[in-house]
């Protein structure tokens, strides 16, 4: 087809983690799809979407992962951050216990992925003002601190949740293009960046199984 309208210069794995019912499934439901359910049921195992966007007129299309905060519907860590340039830490403004969670998944994520991982801490549930249980304030200082940015997001009303995608794509996007224009010996000239191809995908596999993982890591 002539447009070229499905040529992806980039792809870039984002990963979702936060407590269970902070609502990582519909931040990505209204992402992806723009869509949004009050009935969401929790994820079991792993599931990812993409969508496709330009920035700085290159054709970048979002892996974004999803999985479940419930321990025992998680799949296997390793595999999960597995090539992951980027990440969205949620919590739930009205919940404080799911945004004390933030520094134990702060380290889980440091602790797995990519050194240069952007991430994005983020408290959704932002409509839900009158229930609010943790402070902009508190949540932003926790982020300076450890180097974060920071947006609140409602995934109910779409507020900012574009937003936190856009932020974290295009940060991704500085560093792995300068990176790649500068490092990768195939981009002569014509080629485009390979930043995408470290993106490990297993498949387009909505569980990954347990005994297929991890036993030589
Ligand atoms: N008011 C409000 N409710 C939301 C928002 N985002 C999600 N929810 C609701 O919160 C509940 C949990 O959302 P999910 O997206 O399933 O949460 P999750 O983090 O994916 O949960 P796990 O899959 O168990 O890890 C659902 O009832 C959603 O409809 C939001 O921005 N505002």
């Amino acid at each position: 087809m002539a447009g070229g309208g499905d040529k992806v210069d980039y792809v870039f794995k984002v990963v979702l983690i936060g407590d269970s019912a902070v609502g990582k499934s519909q931040i990505l439901a209204r992402f992806a799809r723009n869509e949004f359910s009050l009935d969401s049921k929790a994820t079991i195992g792993v599931e990812f979407q993409t969508r496709t966007l330009v920035i700085e007129h290159k054709s970048v299309k979002a892996q974004i992962w999803d999985t479940a905060g419930q321990e025992r519907y998680r799949a296997v860590t390793s595999a999960y951050y597995r090539g992951a340039l980027g990440a969205l830490l949620v919590y739930d403004i009205t919940k404080r216990q799911s945004f004390d969670h933030i520094p134990r998944w702060l380290e889980e994520l440091r602790g797995h992925a990519d050194k240069n991982i952007v991430i994005m801490l983020v408290g959704n549930k932002s409509d839900l003002e009158d229930e609010r249980a943790v402070s902009t304030e508190d949540a932003k200082e926790f982020a300076e601190k450890e180097n974060l940015f920071f947006l609140e997001t409602s995934a109910l009303q779409a507020t900012n949740v574009e937003n936190a995608f856009q932020t974290v794509l295009t940060e991704i996007f500085k560093i792995h293009s300068k990176k790649n224009m500068a490092a990768d010996p195939r981009a002569n000239g014509a080629a485009p960046s390979l930043a995408g191809k470290k993106v490990i995908v297993p498949g387009p596999a909505q569980e990954i199984p347990k005994s297929k993982c991890c036993s030589s890591m």
